[in-house]
């Protein structure tokens, strides 16, 4: 019998999604490691969040093989074991940051004093113990985006799937949160797959999916890709995949 723990924590092969008519995710094939922090990098529009929903299976019209933690995406066991975390923080403005938490928690099945010490947790996780009896409507952008991260560790998920998790944070807050990231991965051996359009984070992750116009033009750490490609940055590595992605496409 095949051991769903074993593998790559994502596994994609030949997966296509069709959006409005339009094929947005094109013949993709890569793999996310476990216990890995891996970006998911790519300009606007060119399908990071299609994929991310395809992945905890949101995604209508998805088409290939698409496995998470060795199921297909979407399976029904893997609601607890992956968490997700849009763009949109989707908390509740009349309840409090701990009192989200504890709604969220009850959802999920915990109960007392479990329950109690993972929302405890997860507030202290995302530096937001000192704002936990503020109404969320009260809040910063940026403190809103970090409860609804919070409300994704409850449970404590082997899968944290993040969409652009530091847009709009300060330097210090985005350090720290991708200090977090790392931390998570190393100390709890969860795999993080975080979504940004902005290169300079991509040093911040140990593998890099770089994308362009719903097709996958890297999967590498960012040491290879810069050997690779002979560039000092992520952002000329990325300009030189282009770059040769074209002349292939103009040659055909
Ligand atoms: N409901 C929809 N119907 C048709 N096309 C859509 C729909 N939603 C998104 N698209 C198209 O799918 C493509 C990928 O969109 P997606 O939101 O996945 O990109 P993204 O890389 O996450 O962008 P951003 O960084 O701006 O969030 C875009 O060209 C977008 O216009």
């Amino acid at each position: 019998m095949m051991n769903s723990d074993a593998g790559p924590a994502i596994r994609a092969d030949g997966l296509t999604v069709v959006r409005g008519g339009r094929t947005v995710l094109d013949d993709l094939a890569f793999e996310v490691p476990r216990s890995t922090v891996t970006g998911l990098l790519g300009p606007s529009g060119c399908g990071k969040s299609t994929l991310m929903r395809a992945i905890v299976g949101t995604q209508a019209k998805v088409t290939g093989t698409l496995d998470v933690l060795g199921r297909p995406a979407g399976a029904a066991p893997l609601r607890s074991r992956v968490g997700y975390v849009t763009q949109s923080p989707s908390v509740y403005a009349d309840l409090t940051a701990r009192q989200n938490l504890d709604y969220f928690a009850s959802v999920l099945g915990l109960t007392g004093a479990a329950r109690r010490e993972q929302v405890e947790h997860a507030l202290a996780d995302v530096d937001l113990a000192s704002h936990a009896d503020v109404l969320a409507g009260n809040l910063s952008g940026g403190q809103l985006s970090r409860v609804s991260l919070a409300v994704a560790l409850l449970g404590t998920p082997e899968l944290l799937v993040l969409d652009e998790p530091t847009v709009g944070l300060d330097p210090v807050l985005r350090r720290d949160l991708w200090n977090l990231f790392h931390r998570l991965a190393a100390e709890r051996g969860t795999t993080l797959l975080i979504s940004s359009h902005v290169m300079d984070e991509a040093d911040r992750c140990e593998r890099l999916l770089l994308m362009r116009a719903g097709r996958v033009l890297a999967d590498d750490t960012p040491d290879a890709l810069r050997s690779r490609t002979g560039t000092e940055t992520i952002e000329d590595a990325f300009l030189h995949l282009v770059d040769t992605a074209r002349r292939k496409e103009a040659l055909r």
